[in-house]
């Protein structure tokens, strides 16, 4: 009986699904149970040339068309996915293992968003004029040509239309390789762009480990690298990215403050903080891991903490009354475990969690440690799962020089009532998607990524226009050429 996640192929290639069981086969597994729910096939060499030739003769005819058409097939597209919302909720969550009470809101949604917030923006991607006495000067906006987009596992539907509405929306074509921990979901984005008028051969899925990444980053008729991914992965990318001098765009890893002043809403501290470290099982690049509350609030907060995390419901991820799932995979979760006895041997204070849940799947119980030092392990290292670490403060000059000890500068939050503190300091951090008195909020009209290794460039806003286009401008002379001979 084949599972409803197997899809009709592992590719999604000129428009229609491709198989080629030559490729390495990658098993998908539920992480709710470990079973076995799809089986998809690496990319062959074979299958990575169809997906790249293809997008590179579809692409010309596609920036000839006006930014109009072309945002009216991204909207359509965007109908569609919400049209189909439960179906592509359900297979998000077969996927990634994350609640339906999640992914029905925050996953095709918020592609849905991006399709329709580019396919709106198409149409008005202008250049300037600008005299100059008797002569002028235009600027023309024109694509940049093939592009790749490399996925991360956290949101794969998310991720594939973050990268491919704007890259479409510009003119270009992409290829776009998700995680081979969670393949399923771009084949849909895929199938419903070609259904919403998309001309074949404009966005393409193929599959793949590194090795099929690195195939594609590192081909020449590749003019735009886009990654989610690790900061060691992104490092590789970027690197084989700028031999061949092409576009990046880097959505790295993050360890983000989030800072707690005395006089901060402790309730509402308390939900950031959640919303920061254990949404989507704390696998997401943004989270506030590094929550330092200040003294005189410490203790309230953490009793408030533990009762409101005791509250999370771990079970089936297909149950919408689930609010907490298992880990993406059997090692994700051991690499949790494993910080976990680090943060306990360092002498961090466990408040709650601590341990693998005694339930099938790869559950982590949602895990808070206290009194834990700028030092420690789970101070310093991205574990990309739901283990918060709570240090507490004295001072706002303190807490701003710890928050930005760290390689990282992907996201920070700040709660206090003091609404001149909060941009006081949420301005000397370090860090690129910020946020006052609330934390995780990623609107599609926002600006998303980091500085220092957290990334290069932005996703979302107009913002990604900047970094899936390119200017030309011309200057024209009216009168005669003055030349000195
Ligand atoms: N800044 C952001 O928006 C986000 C960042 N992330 C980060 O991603 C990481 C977790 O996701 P993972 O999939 O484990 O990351 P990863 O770095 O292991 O893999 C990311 C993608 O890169 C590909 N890849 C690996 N080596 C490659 C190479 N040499 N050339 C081309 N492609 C290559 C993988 O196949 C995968 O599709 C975390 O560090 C997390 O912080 C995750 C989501 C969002
Ligand atoms: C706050 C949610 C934004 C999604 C960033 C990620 O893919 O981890």
């Amino acid at each position: 009986m084949t599972h409803p996640a197997q899809p009709k192929a592992s590719h999604f290639i000129n428009g229609a699904y491709v198989e080629d069981t030559a490729g390495t086969p990658i098993p998908v597994i539920y992480a709710a149970t470990g079973e076995q729910i799809a089986t998809v096939y690496a990319a062959t060499p074979a299958i990575v040339e169809q997906a790249l030739s293809t997008a590179k003769a579809a692409q010309k005819a596609w920036a000839k068309m006006t930014g109009t058409e072309r945002g009216r097939i991204l909207r359509r597209a965007a109908d569609i996915m919400r049209e189909r919302n439960h179906e592509l909720s359900v297979l998000e969550t077969y996927d990634t293992g994350k609640p339906l009470q999640e992914t029905l809101v925050a996953d095709a949604t918020s592609g849905a968003d991006a399709l329709e917030y580019f396919g709106g923006l198409a149409g008005s991607l202008t250049g300037e004029h600008i005299p100059m006495g008797e002569d002028w000067v235009y600027t023309v906006r024109e694509a940049l040509g093939l592009c790749v987009g490399i996925g991360a596992w956290n949101y794969p539907t998310q991720i594939a239309c973050w990268k491919g509405a704007p890259a479409l929306a510009c003119g270009n074509s992409m290829v776009f390789k998700p995680s081979e921990t969670t393949p399923l979901c771009a084949l849909k984005v895929a199938e419903i762009l070609h259904e919403a008028g998309l001309p074949a051969g404009l966005y393409n899925v193929i599959q793949g480990m590194g090795e099929v990444g690195a195939a594609l980053v590192t081909d020449p008729r590749v003019d735009k690298v886009s990654l989610t991914g690790s900061v060691p992965t992104g490092k590789k990318v970027y690197a084989a990215a700028a031999a061949g001098m092409k576009h990046v765009t880097m959505e790295l890893g993050g360890k983000s403050p989030l800072i707690i002043f005395d006089d901060a809403d402790v309730e509402n501290a308390v939900g950031g903080a959640i919303n920061g470290n254990f949404y989507s099982s704390g696998q997401v690049c943004s989270n506030g891991t590094r929550v330092f509350v200040q003294k005189g609030i410490k203790e309230k907060f953490l009793a408030r903490l533990a009762e409101r995390t005791g509250a999370a419901v771990l079970g089936d991820p297909q149950d919408e009354a689930t609010s907490f799932g298992p880990m993406v995979t059997e090692n994700q979760m051991n690499i949790v475990l494993g910080y976990i006895e680090k943060g306990k041997e360092e002498g961090a204070r466990l408040i709650c969690g601590g341990k693998r849940a005694d339930m099938p799947g790869f559950f982590v119980e949602p895990t808070v440690f206290a009194d834990v030092t700028d030092d420690m392990t789970i101070a310093r290292e991205e574990i990309f799962g739901p283990v918060m670490s709570v240090l507490d403060f004295d001072t706002e000059e303190e807490v701003i020089a710890r928050a930005n000890d760290t390689e990282f500068g992907l996201s920070a939050g700040v709660f206090t009532n003091d609404f001149s503190r909060a941009h006081r300091v949420i301005g000397q951090l370090e860090a690129g998607s910020c946020f006052i008195n609330s934390y995780n909020d990623a609107p599609v009209e926002a600006p998303f990524g980091g500085v220092k290794a957290s990334g290069v460039g932005r996703e979302n806003s107009k913002e990604a226009i900047k970094h899936f286009s390119q200017v030309k401008s011309v200057y024209v002379r009216m009168g005669d050429v003055e030349a000195a001979f």
